[in-house]
């Protein structure tokens, strides 16, 4: 210090010479006085070094021209540009939108592209409409933390919750709108889907498809700015598919991000053109005055055009079993089938999947702490083994609790995003158990979230397969173990029962068959996928269980439910082999193989009718339960199932016998 203030003086009358700092720095300064200047010469400067662009995920907007940028990185961007100004062209100006990348504000002529880029601006771009002359600002693959900004500015509901989610409202729709799920009849798909009666496809004409196209196009034209996705459906690299969803809200940008299997940097380089496109047009209704609208909801997917346009929701699920909806066409095509379905694979290799309708356990289930996760809802089982179609999870928070499903309470943290919950104003603490929006408050988040998941989410053949109902009229089993045709007869069925809204003081549990458990997201005839599974598992040597997650004990009402850690012990039993070997008797009406006794279940409960006070009650519900299994069956009696005529004979035989 004594050297550096010797040196300072003040010389000639002119004022005060400027005093210079960097004088006389030795290395006998004091260590606190060494810290490096900052770099920018002023704060604008300041606050560009802040923000870097990593080499692979080029900012066009903010990379000025000619600043060093070789020239085939300029092309590739613009290239991009172009693709996505292609996707959001309009049909009937047959142009694409002026595209820059990056906010409004950000626009540079280097990153434009589309109809009339500055290149070829002539007489024909001034002659065209309004809406021609405005930029679309394309938010492209922003990361987590871009769109959890991106939330916060410009959508209300937006909040960081006390452990780093973000949770969202997903607005006036919760769940999925089934009704209003249209597919377009048009003759490259036609003859393989399934029309009519109990068919999820409610059909809708070409050019109906194309008046919402344009609806859905021109409103994200209109926006200050749209959010595009370019990812990967399919961990099996040979079947890999490649999507683009276009969106108005960060929420469905960082929800897709986090469902669909995100992309490398070299993988998104050479992206090229998307195999499917979503244009999410959520915000925006459908008209009712076009024809077949009978909401203001629409959901339409267009096999031939290779696109879905959604109208009327911001239920971000929407879009998720969307894309399984393609798959279910996609896949069976290349002998390979689709399952609605969690899967997990233990340290030795053995693979279980985990059937189910929603909230029957598949998430829950498959998310074992003791196991690889390789998927929690959607996968393909082909001839190499299975493969996990998403890239994330999307998981029930409702009575969210850390002690019985520590993996996804871990889970939700940044990057994560949650639904519709209620949390305190203050701690931001979310409250699971808060159904004031929605019983169907969710948590999506990217698979790595889960520590044991096993990435690339592939595995071998399974061995197990698991149906899982919640039977609320409390009759089937815990446990059962299935013969081929039984597990034929209850994957076509796809049952399980739902407890009716409680506020209208309603207890009787309602049965809900859906066929290949997820009716609402197959494409094809359900016998087509059951005859694919009833190969692949005798090809395999696999095993089917049915396993009630629901009631135990009577009915809803009387009963309870099945206490998590029973069914966890259960499917352990199956995980571990040591089902295989316990003794069994068979259950009369259903026919089912139950054992006498699991590791940590207490034997009681494993037949049902020993849990029952009732045994008349019990009897009526059970016979009530099988007629019900009946009339529903009566749909497929007329199929067959592949070319085997025997086992659709063993099929039907294997339902409920009522005498
Ligand atoms: N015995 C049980 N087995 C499985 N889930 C149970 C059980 N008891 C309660 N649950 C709850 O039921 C819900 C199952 O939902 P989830 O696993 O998300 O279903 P899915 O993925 O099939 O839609 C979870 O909220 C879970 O905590
Ligand atoms: C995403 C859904 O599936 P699941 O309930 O099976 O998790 C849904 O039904 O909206
Ligand atoms: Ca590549
Ligand atoms: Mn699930």
């Amino acid at each position: 210090m004594s050297s550096g203030m010797a040196d300072l003086h003040i010389s000639g009358l002119k004022g005060l010479k400027k005093l210079d700092t960097t004088m006389g720095r030795t290395s006998d300064v004091c260590a606190d006085d060494s810290v490096p200047t900052v770099r920018a010469q002023n704060l604008e400067e300041l606050h560009s070094l802040q923000k870097k662009s990593a080499p692979n995920t080029p900012r066009g907007a903010m990379t000025p021209r000619g600043a060093g940028t070789p020239r085939s990185e300029e092309e590739r961007q613009r290239q991009q540009l172009q693709s996505i100004s292609t996707s959001l062209a309009s049909l009937t100006r047959e142009s694409g939108p002026q595209v820059v990348r990056g906010e409004p504000g950000n626009a540079s002529a280097a990153s434009v592209t589309g109809f009339g880029s500055r290149y070829e601006r002539g007489p024909k771009f001034q002659a065209v409409s309004d809406s021609a002359l405005k930029f679309t600002h394309v938010l492209y693959n922003l990361s987590p933390a871009e769109l959890y900004e991106q939330a916060l500015k410009s959508e209300k509901g937006s909040y960081i919750t006390s452990t780093g989610a973000l949770a969202t409202l997903s607005g006036a729709k919760t769940g999925r709108s089934p009704k209003d799920k249209r597919v377009v009849s048009e003759e490259s798909s036609h003859n393989d889907l399934w029309w009519g009666k109990g068919s999820p496809n409610i059909e809708m004409d070409e050019e109906t498809f194309l008046v919402n196209r344009e609806r859905a196009v021109d409103y994200l034209n209109s926006l200050d700015k749209v959010f595009v996705n370019d990812q990967f459906l399919n961990w099996d690299p040979e079947n890999r598919i490649k999507v683009r969803i276009i969106s108005a809200r960060a929420y469905h940008s960082l929800f897709m991000h986090n469902m669909c299997i995100r992309p490398t940097p070299e993988e998104l380089e050479d992206f090229g053109t998307p195999d499917f496109t979503i244009y999410n047009a959520g915000k925006f209704p459908c008209n009712r005055y076009t024809h077949y609208m009978t909401s203001s909801t629409s959901v339409d997917v267009n096999l031939k055009r290779r696109e879905m346009v959604i109208l009327g929701t911001q239920y971000a699920g929407e879009m998720k079993k969307g894309l399984f909806s393609l798959m279910h066409y996609l896949m069976p095509k290349r002998g390979i089938l689709s399952l609605h379905s969690g899967c997990n694979m233990g340290k030795a290799g053995d693979v279980a999947l985990f059937f189910g309708l929603s909230g029957t356990g598949k998430t829950t289930l498959s998310t074992d702490h003791n196991r690889l996760l390789i998927g929690d809802d959607e996968h393909c089982w082909g001839d190499d083994g299975v493969s996990n179609i998403e890239g994330g999870c999307y998981a029930k928070c409702i009575g969210l609790s850390k002690e019985r499903e520590p993996d996804i309470w871990d889970a939700i943290k940044f990057g994560t995003v949650v639904e519709n919950v209620v949390f305190d104003e203050h701690s931001r603490e979310i409250d699971y158990d808060d159904k004031s929006v929605t019983e169907n408050t969710r948590a999506a988040y990217p698979i790595e979230f889960i520590p044991n998941a096993k990435i690339p989410c592939v595995g071998p053949h399974p061995k197990n397969l698991i149906l899982l109902a919640c039977d609320a009229f409390g009759v089937l089993p815990p446990v059962s173990r299935l013969t081929l045709a039984q597990t034929m007869y209850h994957f076509i069925s796809g049952y399980t029962a739902i407890v009716a809204g409680t506020e209208d003081g309603v207890t009787e549990p309602t049965a809900t068959f859906s066929a290949c458990f997820g009716a609402a997201f197959i494409m094809m005839h359900p016998t087509k996928y059951a005859a694919m599974l009833a190969e692949k598992m005798q090809k395999h040597g696999a095993t089917a269980w049915l396993v009630n997650t629901g009631w135990s004990g009577g009915s809803y009402g009387v009963g309870s439910r099945m206490k998590l850690a029973y069914t966890r012990s259960i499917i352990d039993a199956i995980h571990d082999g040591s089902l295989l070997e316990a003794e069994f008797s068979e259950t009369p009406i259903f026919g089912l193989h139950v054992p006498k006794a699991v590791a940590g279940v207490p034997s009681e409960i494993l037949q049902p009718e020993n849990s029952w006070k009732d045994r008349a009650a019990y009897t009526e519900t059970l016979k009530k339960l099988a007629g019900l299994f009946q009339k529903n069956f009566c749909n497929f009696a007329d199929y067959e199932v592949g070319g085997d005529s025997n086992l659709t004979q063993q099929i039907l035989q294997a339902g409920p016998l009522l005498d």
